[in-house]
């Protein structure tokens, strides 16, 4: 069955990709491909609930951040309603949540006494997640919103991870209390507390690298949405949240598309619509594509399989790619092509690092003159 109804959750299936969505806040808490988890969630988060989830993608809508209402809005703690299962092909699987202000506690209703009704849905593709909100207007004045949807993405490590396609982009970084015209980094890392809005980015790819799946990135495609939130605790603000594990920052980075900087105003009747796609990035291709594959080719067209031997032991390499999810059947004339690729970076490190050696007047060679 491509979908698995519970009390509180739906179970997704499509191929080899499952997510769960909590009918509370609607919140994708989980997403795998090929068993992997993509999304981050604490260990210590609330799933009750009783408090918005510390991990997987909260909902934030009708406000982001603080203000009239508790912060980030009612979505991410309201229970949503199942809305079934609405696409089952070979491409795709496809359910919705809706909510509508009944569901919406008396007090915030007050604050913010619109009719409307939210449809989220959230289609699982071959190796891709997409989740989508549609807004609708269902009273007779028109209403204003922010939302974004609060991506956790599971990472390696905080380190080696950065957000490319955010170059040149304004920012208002919220840590600081700064404002930026233009992005200089390629990629932005996380070395401290990061808490900034990217505004009216254009570019509708974001690619996270370091996520350790699909060629070590995850890309994001955005749709509908103006701006993207990166946010990373650190250390003092992870101890302070009480669920969240004080070393948890490490493994997740929150890369977080909506429409925060401008609110958008739906009149009666209207409706408004943005989401987001994430998947693997296609791993670098050895052979074509626009790069020049001369010396792959040449080196293809003269290998006696029987004859040719290498340094480093071609099972071991065989081995050593089939662990990436992302590599299927291996040629086997490929091992022998990356050790020889290995064998001749490792000559020319060792070349340079000899003229460093020398150059030192260092009777050893070592790790410093790498
Ligand atoms: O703790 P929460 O209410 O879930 O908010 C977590 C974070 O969400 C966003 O990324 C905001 O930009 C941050 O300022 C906020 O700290």
């Amino acid at each position: 069955m491509p979908v698995d109804v519970q009390s509180d959750r739906v179970v997704i299936t499509h191929g080899e990709s499952v997510a769960e969505v909590l009918l509370w806040g609607a919140t994708v808490t989980s997403w795998k491909y090929k068993g992997i988890e993509r999304l981050f969630v604490s260990s210590k988060a609330v799933l009750d609930g009783t408090k918005a989830v510390r991990g997987g993608i909260p909902l934030v809508f009708p406000q982001f951040g603080p203000g009239p209402l508790p912060q980030h809005g009612f979505a991410r703690v309201s229970k949503w309603t199942w809305g079934g299962l609405s696409v089952e092909n070979a491409s795709e699987t496809r359910v919705e949540f809706s909510l509508l202000p009944e569901a919406i506690p008396a007090s915030q209703k007050a604050i913010w006494p619109h009719d409307f009704r939210l449809v989220y849905t959230v289609a699982l593709f071959g190796s891709s997640l997409q989740t989508t909100l549609r807004v609708r207007n269902l009273g007779t004045a028109p209403f204003e919103f922010t939302s974004l949807l609060h991506t956790y993405l599971r990472i390696k490590d905080i380190d080696h991870a950065g957000v490319v396609g955010l170059t040149g982009y304004p920012f208002a970084d919220k840590v600081t209390e700064t404002r930026t015209e233009s992005e200089p980094r390629l990629s932005v890392r996380v070395a401290s507390e990061v808490d900034r809005i990217y505004q009216r980015v254009k570019n509708d790819h974001i690619t996270v690298e370091g996520t350790g799946v699909g060629g070590g990135a995850i890309v994001i495609h955005k749709s509908g949405f103006d701006d993207v939130v990166v946010w990373n605790p650190w250390v003092d603000k992870a101890k302070g949240m009480s669920d969240f594990g004080d070393e948890e920052f490490k493994e997740m980075i929150c890369v977080e598309v909506g429409n925060v900087s401008t609110p958008r105003k739906l009149g009666p009747n209207e409706t408004w619509e943005a989401g987001q796609r994430g998947g693997r990035r296609r791993p670098p291709v050895l052979v074509g594509e626009g790069q020049n594959p001369k010396f792959a080719f040449e080196f293809l067209a003269h290998v006696d399989m029987k004859k040719t031997t290498t340094k480093f032991p071609a099972a071991r390499i065989k081995k050593i790619m089939r662990l990436d999810e992302d590599v299927g059947k291996v040629a086997q004339v490929t091992p022998l092509l990356i050790s020889k690729a290995l064998e001749c970076f490792l000559q020319s490190m060792l070349e340079a690092t000899l003229v460093e050696t020398r150059a030192r007047n260092a009777k050893r060679m070592t790790v410093a003159h790498v």
